[in-house]
């Protein structure tokens, strides 16, 4: 793989000597290893790295194929706690070869639950050096498909235990520009379910000023919450990721389609969005806080320029030395100089921008070169070696470039210094500043022609001229365009439903049952609730959601049960068959709030799977039932299995208890074929006659094979399905239907799988404006 523009551009720009040119060039068309990271929470990631360590690697350390001993992962030297890994062995061993074909599996099916994440060594290392706290406010200004974003939601989330989650009180709200891809970043972060997490679908070089009431310091008379709307202050943040979009030349190992299109234009178009970005991370920044800046390129034009014009026209901040932070990466410093060009075939660059406007008379008016394309003349004062630039041969990866910014510690000190800092940021901004000039040297970018825009190579995909939703989306945010997402509402502590809910559940009166919202703009209990933390329903009900086009907050916990077996009403055939003690123990359960008419009524609801996690704390202990290893199997290779199917003791506890939902908690243990390492908690539904896992089909599929060793009979399990169903039907039972995702509830579609099918693991491919999924 070869393209002369490219290495005549490289090679002008001095990023490395003779010597290891010649490296740099044969790590660029090597194949790139795979890579991957063990996702979660601190606890569950170190228990599943274990068994990467323990289990995997040992049995993959002796695979021969073909006569050739096969390498088997190793961890990243770099990455915390040991915690990345890889691998870089050919498809044809994954396919044929029996250990890592098995290996593959467990990477799959952890995926598909979000225990693992598929992403590039370097797109790991954005959010470690953002350093984010549990309390902290962040922001990921270009977030999708979301890779980072789930770094950063797991790093607010660093207090989960092995089966409860946490609610940190810091936010997260991650944003991109492109609709469709706000609806990616939902689904990966669906994975890490969170109720500190807000996606917003808004052009980031513009992002709008958002409000919350001041945090009073000192303790407030009663009175002084009639006050609260006039101490609205901006909302700033603790950490803000501006991973960019750019020309995503390092990427070239895998979207291999660069090396036709390289030219450097590429990069010379997108300076001026990067640096509108970062401009206005820079002002939503709270004093003393961290601004992580991020490209896939290895243009100076696109990293250390757009770091430079950011510096000088914002002299509150400066970049962070962290060369002594993850000291066995390895990285080159940031440059001091480089020399632009307009020319795609790269025959001249310049020293200077008026050299350049000196060749090049008509230039000024027709390309996309500014000033601030170069070095600016203080270069030496802003220390831009500070800055980290990746490069593919240092340790067989992706090219990266990283910059740490931070508000100036010696800044504004005194009180009133720190207040105007903070109202200078972002007062005045309140509205998105359309209409106002941009930086008038970046004027060109959004001006360009078609034609220039299908010139541009969009971090690794060839962009199309109808396929630049990078400017069209911005465009769109930016000016309020269509934006059709249903209201946030939350209800009120006493709404009846959700009474009635948190009773039936069994929860504890310190559920934070205000923080609940549902999908809907009169507030009619629909199918859906949602838990946030309290910062992100303050976020809400303090900024109009189109305005800020909020388009998910929270996490779904709660799920109105459909079928026959929820409806469930107190004197249901189970209450009537209990002792009295029973019914009394039921009824000491009801929360003082909920009166006689709006409890046992209505519809049924159900702790979502995803949800469990985060309700889990708040769950009655007295009402966790204790679960044998033998339940847990019959559970994952069973859908509706009959309570008879159950062993004795674990049958009698589940017969007395009522129809619906309830937790089991299954601690660890052995059973022939299957061990379990670690306490497990998942939710029930107990039906008339049978019961049923309610968690869907992929995680069910993870669990067989983390427990048991083995993937769930593909082909079968639609078929036993219905035959098993239609067994509980035949005794005259209601069960609940589970749906086409197993979660429960829209009625039965699985579609079956060939078994000799081979499985995908999906990659998400940080140097591509699209999600790439890729058989391996
Ligand atoms: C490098 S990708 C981000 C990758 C992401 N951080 C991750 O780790 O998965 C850049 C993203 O910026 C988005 N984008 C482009 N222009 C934008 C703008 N003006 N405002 C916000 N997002 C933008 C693109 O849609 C794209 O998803």
């Amino acid at each position: 793989m070869r393209n002369e523009r490219f290495e005549a551009y490289y090679k002008a720009q001095m990023v490395l000597s003779e010597e290891e040119w010649g490296q740099f060039l044969d790590a660029l068309s090597s194949p790139l290893p795979t890579t991957f990271r063990v996702a979660g929470s601190r606890l569950t990631a170190n228990s599943l790295n274990k068994a990467i360590k323990e289990v995997h690697v040992p049995i993959l350390s002796n695979v021969i194929f073909e006569d050739q001993k096969i390498p088997p992962p190793v961890q990243l030297p770099w990455y915390p706690d040991g915690l990345a890994w890889q691998f870089n062995v050919p498809k044809k061993v994954l396919r044929k070869s029996p250990e890592f074909k098995k290996f593959h599996s467990f990477l799959v099916f952890e995926t598909e639950v979000g225990n693992i994440s598929r992403q590039e060594a370097v797109s790991m290392l954005p959010p470690l050096f953002l350093d984010v706290e549990p309390h902290h406010r962040v922001m990921d200004m270009c977030a999708a498909p979301g890779s980072k974003t789930a770094q950063l939601l797991e790093a607010l989330h660093a207090h989960d235990t092995l089966t409860a989650s946490s609610i940190p009180s810091g936010l997260l709200i991650a944003n991109d520009s492109d609709y469709k891809r706000t609806h990616l970043l939902i689904h990966q972060s669906a994975r890490l379910p969170s109720p500190a997490l807000m996606v917003t679908n808004l052009d980031a070089s513009n992002y709008p000023s958002m409000k919350v009431p001041s945090v009073p310091t000192h303790p407030q008379p009663p009175s002084s919450s009639i006050n609260v709307k006039s101490k609205l202050t901006p909302l700033l943040f603790d950490r803000i990721l501006c991973d960019v979009p750019c020309s995503g030349d390092g990427t070239l190992r895998k979207n291999l389609g660069i090396w036709k299109t390289w030219q450097p234009n590429d990069g010379n178009g997108l300076h001026s969005l990067q640096l509108r970005i970062l401009q206005r991370a820079m002002k939503l920044l709270k004093p003393d806080g961290r601004v992580v800046y991020s490209t896939c390129s290895m243009n100076p034009v696109e990293n250390e320029a757009v770091v430079a014009s950011a510096l000088n026209t914002n002299s509150d901040f400066h970049l962070v030395d962290v060369s002594s932070s993850l000291p066995s990466l390895k990285r080159r410093p940031g440059l001091s100089a480089w020399r632009p060009t307009a020319d795609k075939a790269v025959k001249t660059t310049y020293e200077t921008y008026s050299a350049f406007l000196e060749a090049n008379p008509q230039a000024a008016a027709n390309t996309k070169l500014t000033e601030g394309h170069w070095p600016p003349s203080n270069v030496a004062d802003l220390h831009l070696e500070r800055s980290m630039r990746i490069y593919p041969h240092l340790q067989d990866s992706g090219g990266f470039f990283v910059a740490v910014l931070e508000r100036k510690t010696g800044g504004p000190s005194s009180k009133r210094e720190k207040k105007r800092a903070v109202e200078e940021t972002a007062e005045g901004d309140n509205e998105p500043d359309t209409k106002k000039p941009r930086l008038t040297e970046e004027t060109l970018t959004t001006t360009s022609t078609p034609q220039q825009e299908t010139d541009i190579t969009m971090m690794g995909a060839s962009v199309k001229n109808d396929d630049l939703s990078i400017f069209d989306d911005a465009k769109d945010a930016a000016s309020g365009g269509a934006f059709k997402e249903m209201p946030y509402t939350f209800l009120s502590k006493d709404d009846p439903a959700l009474v009635s809910c948190i009773q039936r559940l069994h929860l504890t009166s310190n559920f934070p049952s205000e923080n609940i919202l549902i999908r809907n703009p009169e507030g009619d209990v629909v199918r859906s609730m949602y838990l946030t933390n309290s910062i992100v329903k303050s976020v809400i009900q303090n900024n109009d959601f189109t305005r800020i086009r909020l388009t998910s907050a929270g996490t779904k916990v709660f799920t109105r049960q459909e079928g026959a077996g929820a409806k469930v009403h107190p004197k249901s055939v189970l209450e009537e068959t209990k002792s009295k003690e029973e019914q009394d123990e039921n009824r000491r359960s009801v929360p003082s709030s909920a009166s006689p008419s709006n409890v046992g009524v209505g519809p049924q609801y159900r702790i979502l799977g995803e949800g469990l996690p985060v309700v889990l704390p708040y769950v009655e202990p007295t009402r966790i039932i204790e679960g044998p290893m033998s339940a847990l199997k019959t559970l994952v290779e069973s859908y509706y299995p009959l309570l008879e199917s159950f062993e004795e003791s674990f049958r009698d506890v589940i017969r007395q208890s009522e129809l619906g939902c309830h937790v089991v908690r299954f601690p660890p243990g052995e059973i022939q074929g299957g061990s379990l390492s670690h306490e497990l908690v998942l939710p029930i539904w107990k039906s008339g006659v049978s019961m049923t896992l309610m968690i869907d089909k992929k995680a069910k599929n993870a669990l067989s094979l983390r427990v048991f060793g083995k993937e769930l009979p593909s082909t079968a399990s639609a078929r036993q399905r219905k035959t098993e169903k239609a067994i509980v039907d035949a005794a005259g039972a209601d069960t609940v239907v589970l749906d086409d995702e197993g979660e429960g509830g829209h009625g039965e579609v699985v579609a079956e799988e060939s078994s000799d099918e081979v499985t995908v693991w999906p990659d998400i491919n940080i140097g591509s404006e699209h999600i790439v999924i890729q058989g391996l």
